[in-house]
């Protein structure tokens, strides 16, 4: 695995964060020694793929970079007649994404697509993954997303929706982020990296705070909502469209 070291270097000018060719390169450690518990929300997306399957359907990962959820999703499903589609729109990501797709032998039939996620089409949907993706999106375009992922999900259908979040008390927020920078620091990030990439973030990741996005898939017409992981200011949430009536 190729280590991340982006912003080892001093930069004069730091330019805007972008999923180029050579964040792919290094993208798997990168996410790892950032993300707190990346790990464990990638095999917990298998383990809810596994109780939220249904036969004849979709799955889809929004902004599957090299397509860790997708192959997360794929692994664990057993019904007939489904199908995963990871959706990016950064070209060198969807390039090493289909061939990582390749080099898994599986049943499932799984591809990648090159394609923004507010265009792309989704229908007859067992399950929706958003790890870490909606962050990146203006903010003005999330709502209309959320409410078109929950039309294309089945009844019973889920939405797991990862996000870096902000708190709305300004003392833990700040304590959240220096724990998050605890974290890089330990997983061997220098100051000037981190806080270069902090700088390259600044103007593409606005985060979301928790009661805005439950605001959301409430307002969308989700039934069940509820944070089911968080670390620091790293969280992850599930929201279930109500079943068929019995
Ligand atoms: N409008 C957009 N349309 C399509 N893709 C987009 C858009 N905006 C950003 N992306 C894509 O969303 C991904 C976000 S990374 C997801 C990790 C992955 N889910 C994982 O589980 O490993 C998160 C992170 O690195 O923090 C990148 O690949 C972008 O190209
Ligand atoms: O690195 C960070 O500080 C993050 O917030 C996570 C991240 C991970 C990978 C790409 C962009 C952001």
């Amino acid at each position: 695995m190729n280590k991340d070291q982006i912003y080892a270097d001093p930069l004069g000018h730091i330019q805007d964060f972008r999923f180029d060719s050579t964040v792919v390169d290094v993208f798997p450690d990168m996410i790892q020694r950032s993300v707190p518990g990346y790990q464990t929300i990638i095999q917990t997306i298998g383990k809810l793929t596994a109780r939220y399957q249904q036969p004849d359907s979709r799955y889809y990962d929004l902004g599957c970079s090299l397509g860790a959820a997708t192959l997360s999703m794929r692994r664990n499903i057993r019904a007939s007649g489904c199908e995963v589609i990871g959706v990016d729109n950064s070209e060198a990501m969807v390039a090493r994404c289909q061939s990582h797709l390749q080099a898994f032998r599986s049943d499932v039939p799984a591809r990648a697509e090159l394609g923004d996620i507010r265009q792309v089409q989704m229908d007859n949907a067992a399950m929706v993954v958003s790890n870490f993706t909606l962050q990146f999106l203006p903010p003005e375009d999330r709502d209309l997303l959320v409410q078109r992922i929950y039309q294309a999900l089945k009844p019973g259908g889920i939405f797991v929706l990862s996000e870096k979040i902000v708190e709305a008390d300004t003392t833990t927020h700040d304590l959240l982020i220096d724990l998050h920078h605890d974290f890089k620091r330990a997983n061997g990030y220098s100051e000037l990296e981190i806080s270069q990439k902090r700088t390259a973030l600044e103007n593409v990741m606005r985060p979301d705070s928790k009661s805005q996005h439950q605001a959301r898939l409430e307002a969308a017409g989700f039934s069940h909502i509820s944070v089911w992981f968080q670390c620091f200011n790293f969280c992850s949430l599930v929201a279930i469209k109500q079943g068929a009536a019995a």
